[in-house]
């Protein structure tokens, strides 16, 4: 990016002027003699600075830490009328104290194979397939479908073909993402349920007759109106006499599809489900209620299952979940035989009861997890990849365990470009808004970006903060620290009033939300410092509605007469949003942090959300200098076959930070540098404002850390907690404090207020219970608090990040029986010390591994 773009900020106040510092001309003489003087201090600090800087340029993977030599900077002034001093903020700090980075040897981007590997396919055709061809009509003319893509070559033939019970066979599809696997199982069943439409008593009360299960509400939204989309065919009987005339039977139109997710009320869906949903989508949760508990659920029927993105399912802890239902709909299927025989059922005869049920799993990567679920839920099953268009025969359950190759062959599509770069720690937020505008720049109207951070505190944070902060604050409004001491007390007289009189305190905590600026259900900001772009925020805390409002938003997608949304956006989330989410053309998916969970399987899914169906996209990932590592560690992992890992064909390439920078916020030299740290200096006094920004901070800063511990085992060795500089990662989430000032400024409201846990996680084990809500937490009440609220996230991943957390807080454990203070370096970094805290620290990370994310 060129100054073409220009910040919309005074970079001309802190970008190095051409007269030499302290010639000032004309004015008083005491004036000039005072910016001489000012320039000399200056001069001798930068001095002091880059001899420091040298010194840390050493091989430590912990960078040392600088002794403060900044000048005070506006944070310590209690002079509210002082006009703003860029000359006395810590200019040069931002670039100075960083870790060595070696630039990648190599600058030009490797361009991806020429040839997408999950386009469709030329040289096929659905005819050739036994699609339907009034299907195949619908396909070409209204959906744009022209071709299939290799999955659906593949997996078409042998799920279309009608079979005997006997030479029926459960299917497992594997493909890249964004290959088509959906309507690889869609078009079968819609296929398979048309005939019955032959049936004279046949109409929606049949019940349900195929089940899709999905991990997130967003992915079961999307396939419902994929399947509602496939039905809205005016198909008529092929075989009417008049051709197809008006008055012949429609055969779709008993076909309706139903969507269980949450969001509404049981009773609603209670009575939905009571007219009957002959297709139905679903989260596990609600599924398993419904099975259990509404007897008006028809269900007895069911023909179909599948089980989209089958590995997160069996990830997410929904093992139990999924067995239930598989018992669930045996059970249903029995009583409704017996009914059937003992004459007490007033279901219609001729249905065919001996036909067994089919499943499907389906997903772009397969981990062992999933061998479970073959051998519970598969019968006979027949494995279908897309790359090689080839069928793959799996004996049974243990064939996947037999040979783990089957379950690693993952990759992303071939036309993706892959990119990296490492960034020193202090510069994470401002190489972030510098990447956003470049590729919106380059993008143009319309660009779509989806950034993945590692949880919901982190989420509401950078999207709050973003559309918070603009240039050209005057440093004085950002608040003394004495302010900001103010505003905590103030703060604390508030809840305690918000105990005793809950209406005014209602009243006057709105307010003060308006002053702070804090909405928490708002979705779409904008940010001065990325033109022509809305902000949107997705993750798992968020009400039902929210989280639909904002993928519509940032689909561009807003209502159904409003014309489709030609500015840009961008999409901060948690992993909530790694999954089969099929938006639009996304230009590029940035990982401003690396998968916490799920290792190269989250890389995969989360690159996965661009270059879909045979369309270019870029992912890049953001790595800190102490996790260069990773970069050859998931190249590794993300070749495919044997043969390709011989070839090495898929590689990230590295960008140079000073790229990043330069391209991002523009002008000659290192001038970017100071535009940067102006960029910078806004966030920081955004946060210093008010106090509820600082607690956002906080807040967000040691979620991720606890997140940032929740690394497996195995991957420690490039994810701990000791190779970060936890001060320069404070400065990354615009917090001036050290990290001890972090824990300590918490602690002290905490032990203060005792019952102020609830916006910062707190240091010295208060119960969270009272203080002010943050704009969602873990505990605030989705609006689908009845018990379903938290339907996609929880369960065995739960457990995993909760095994890691242990062996923590284990090892906190011994140090709380040694005097219980707060080390200063290693794991134990995130934590404070006693027992209380101890016990929260794993439930909390419960919550942000699980229904938190
Ligand atoms: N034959 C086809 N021709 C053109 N576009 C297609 C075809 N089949 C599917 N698509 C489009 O490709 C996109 C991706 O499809 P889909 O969401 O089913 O991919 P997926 O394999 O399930 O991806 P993921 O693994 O990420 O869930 C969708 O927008 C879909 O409409």
């Amino acid at each position: 990016m060129d100054d073409g773009l220009v910040l919309n900020l005074a970079v001309d106040d802190v970008a190095p002027s051409k007269r030499p510092a302290g010639s000032q001309k004309g004015g008083k003489w005491t004036d000039r003699l005072k910016a001489k003087r000012t320039a000399k201090r200056k001069a001798s600090t930068r001095e002091k600075a880059s001899v420091t800087n040298a010194a840390s340029e050493d091989s430590n993977p912990r960078p040392v830490k600088r002794p403060r030599t900044e000048p005070v900077t506006a944070t310590t002034s209690n002079k509210p009328s002082a006009p703003a001093k860029p000359q006395t903020q810590v200019i040069s700090s931002l670039f100075t104290s960083n870790p060595k980075v070696e630039l990648p040897k190599e600058t030009v981007v490797k361009r991806p194979a020429a040839k997408p590997s999950n386009a469709p396919v030329d040289s096929s055709t659905f005819e050739g397939l036994g699609l339907n061809p009034l299907i195949i009509s619908h396909l070409t003319n209204k959906m744009n479908i022209k071709k299939p893509t290799a999955i659906q070559r593949a997996s078409l033939p042998p799920m279309l073909v009608e079979t005997s019970n006997e030479d029926l066979r459960d299917v497992f599809i594997q493909s890249q993402t964004g290959s088509g696997k959906t309507l690889s199982y869609v078009l079968p069943i819609i296929q398979d349920l048309l005939p019955l439409s032959s049936l004279s008593y046949i109409d929606r009360s049949i019940g349900t007759l195929a089940i899709i299960i999905a991990p997130t509400r967003e992915l079961a939204k999307q396939i419902h109106e994929v399947v509602e989309a496939i039905l809205r065919m005016r198909l008529r009987a092929e075989n009417d006499a008049d051709g197809g005339a008006e008055n012949s039977t429609r055969m779709t139109r008993w076909l309706v599809s139903g969507l269980l997710i949450g969001g509404s009320t049981r009773t609603h869906e209670k009575a939905r489900l009571r007219k009957g949903c002959p297709i139905l989508v679903s989260t596990p949760g609600r599924l398993l209620d419904h099975i259990q508990n509404t007897s008006s659920f028809n269900v007895g029927k069911c023909r179909w299952l599948v089980l989209d993105e089958a590995d997160q399912l069996m990830e997410l802890g929904f093992e139990e979940t999924i067995t239930g239902i598989l018992r669930g709909l045996e059970g249903r299927r029995k009583l409704a035989i017996q009914a059937v025989k003992e004459g007490k059922s007033l279901e219609v005869g001729g249905w065919d009861w001996e036909r067994r049920r089919r499943t499907v799993l389906c997903s772009a990567t397969l981990r062992d997890s999933v061998q479970t679920l073959v051998g519970t839920a598969l019968i006979n099953p027949i494995m279908i990849k897309a790359l090689e268009a080839d069928k793959e025969d799996i004996a049974g359950p243990d064939a996947v365990t037999a040979n783990p190759s089957t379950t690693q062959s993952l990759t992303p599509p071939s036309q993706l470009l892959q990119k990296y770069v490492v960034v020193p720690l202090k510069l994470r937020l401002v190489a972030l808004v510098a990447l956003l505008r470049t590729l919106i720049a380059q993008g143009g109207n319309g660009t779509k970006i989806i950034v993945f951070l590692s949880c919901t505190d982190s989420v509401d944070f950078h999207w709050t903060l973003l559309g918070g902060a603009s240039m050209g604050d005057p440093e004085e409004g950002a608040g003394s620290e004495e302010d900001e001491a103010k505003d905590s007390e103030s703060e604390d007289d508030d809840d305690e009033e918000d105990e005793s009189d809950d209406g005014k305190s209602k009243q006057k905590g709105k307010s003060k939300a308006k002053s702070s600026n804090l909405d928490p259900d708002g979705v779409e900001t904008k940010c001065p410092l990325i033109p022509n772009a809305s902000i949107y925020r997705l993750h798992g805390s968020l009400p039902t509605a929210t989280r639909m409002r904002a993928l519509k938003g940032f689909a561009g997608t807003k209502g159904k007469n409003q014309p489709q949304s030609t500015s840009s956006s961008i999409l901060l989330c948690t992993s909530v949003a790694s999954r089969g989410l099929d938006l639009p053309l996304v230009k590029a998916v940035i990982q401003y942090d690396l998968p916490t969970e799920g290792g190269p399987n989250e890389y995969i899914h989360r690159v996965g959300r661009t270059a879909r169906a045979g369309k270019g996209g870029e992912a890049w990932s953001m790595v800190a200098p102490s996790e260069t590592e990773w970069v050859k560690w998931i190249e590794e992992r993300i070749q495919g076959d044997d043969d390709q890992k011989a070839k090495k064909t898929v590689s990230l390439s590295g960008v140079g930070i000073e790229s990043v920078l330069q391209s991002g916020y523009g002008g000659k030299g290192k001038e970017y540098e100071a535009r940067a740290t102006e960029v910078q200096l806004a966030f920081e006094r955004w946060v210093l404002r008010h106090s509820d920004h600082a607690n956002l901070a906080r807040k967000a800063y040691l979620s991720h850390m606890r997140a940032y511990a929740t690394h497996p085992s195995n991957e420690k060795h490039i994810f701990h907690i000791r190779h970060l500089h936890l001060g320069h990662l404070a400065k990354s989430f615009a917090l001036r404090e050290a990290p001890t000032k972090v824990t300590s400024a918490s602690s002290k409201s905490k032990s203060k207020g005792s019952n102020k846990a609830k916006t910062t996680p707190n240091a010295k084990g208060g119960k969270p219970s009272g203080g002010k809500r943050p704009p969602r937490d873990a505990a605030s009440s989705d609006s689908d608090s009845d018990g379903y609220g938290h339907d996609n996230y929880g369960g065995k991943r739960d457990m995993d990040a909760e095994r890691r957390m242990k062996a923590v807080v284990r090892a906190q454990g011994r140090l709380t029986k040694k005097g219980g203070a707060m080390v200063s370096s290693g794991i134990s970094e995130f934590q404070i010390a006693g027992t209380d805290a101890l016990e929260k620290l794993v439930a909390l990370t419960r919550l942000d591994n699980g229904y938190n994310v």
